[in-house]
């Protein structure tokens, strides 16, 4: 049985009179990652921090684990929500900024340096772990911001976009240690992109927006399959153009 997390129901925002959201929902299940595909400017943003709680929506609801969180202010929905460019505190170190929320919370030293630890082992951070954020490439930086979000566990994990200001070849290893980083840890995730490829890469689930509207699908196949997505001249387009590569 799919044992559902975060349900979004009907939701709608307008800026002004601008209509941005228009009766979005989606179920995003447990330890899966919900990748939603979209342009520019499609509400995506806007869907993910009405989730967070950085925006209140104008119409619909939004259960986390069946309890209506719409009231909660966003610092007690335990769901982080990370953008490209996440900030880092630029007066703590690796180890300290992702230690940070364990310090918070009051964990015991020992288990606060043994799960840092661990985090910097996971994303490949060890060289680098008493460096201050200036110190730090882009995709070092974001594997940082990363860390500090997931080591606090929490109930949901919305991701913005994260590796958009990478170049081609660090986001493909960002994209696979991150997808192997949120299986390890077990958090659901929702996962904004305007790229297909990551998106069908990151997402167990699929949705897709469009000027405001979500549409979703069962699995990858059925977006695939469907021709309104456009995946399917988007993916022959692109092995095409491998195909061409290959004969240079
Ligand atoms: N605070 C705001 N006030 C007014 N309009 C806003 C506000 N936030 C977003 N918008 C508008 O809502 C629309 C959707 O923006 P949103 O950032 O959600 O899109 P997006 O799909 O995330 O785009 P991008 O991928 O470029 O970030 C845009 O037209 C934007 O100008």
């Amino acid at each position: 049985m799919n044992d559902i997390v975060l349900d979004i129901q009907n939701i709608s925002k307008a800026f002004q009179k601008e209509k941005v959201i228009t009766e979005a929902s989606f179920k995003a299940s447990r330890n899966a990652v919900f990748s939603i595909l979209g342009k520019s400017g499609s509400g995506k943003t806007t869907l993910l921090k009405i989730i967070s709680g950085l925006e209140q929506q104008d119409s619909g609801s939004l259960f986390l684990e069946h309890e209506e969180i719409s009231a909660i202010p966003a610092h007690k929905r335990n769901i982080v929500y990370l953008y490209q460019d996440a900030l880092l505190f630029p007066h703590l170190d690796v180890f300290e900024n992702i230690a940070f929320g364990l310090r918070l919370r009051k964990i015991p030293k020992k288990d606060i340096v043994k799960q840092v630890n661990k985090m910097i082992f996971d994303l490949q951070l060890e060289e680098h772990s008493h460096k201050m954020p200036t110190q730090l490439s882009g995709g070092q930086r974001q594997r940082v911001a990363f860390g500090r979000a997931l080591i606090i566990k929490p109930k949901v994990l919305l991701l913005d976009e994260p590796f958009g200001a990478l170049d081609v070849d660090t986001r493909k290893q960002m994209q696979q240690l991150c997808k192997q980083t949120i299986l390890n840890y077990k958090i659901t995730t929702v996962f904004v992109t305007h790229d297909l490829k990551e998106a069908l890469l990151m997402g167990d689930q699929i949705g897709k927006m469009e000027n405001g509207v979500l549409k979703t699908f069962i699995n990858q196949s059925e977006f695939l399959n469907d021709p309104t997505t456009g995946a399917k001249e988007e993916i022959e387009f692109w092995k095409n153009i491998y195909k061409n590569e290959e004969r240079f």
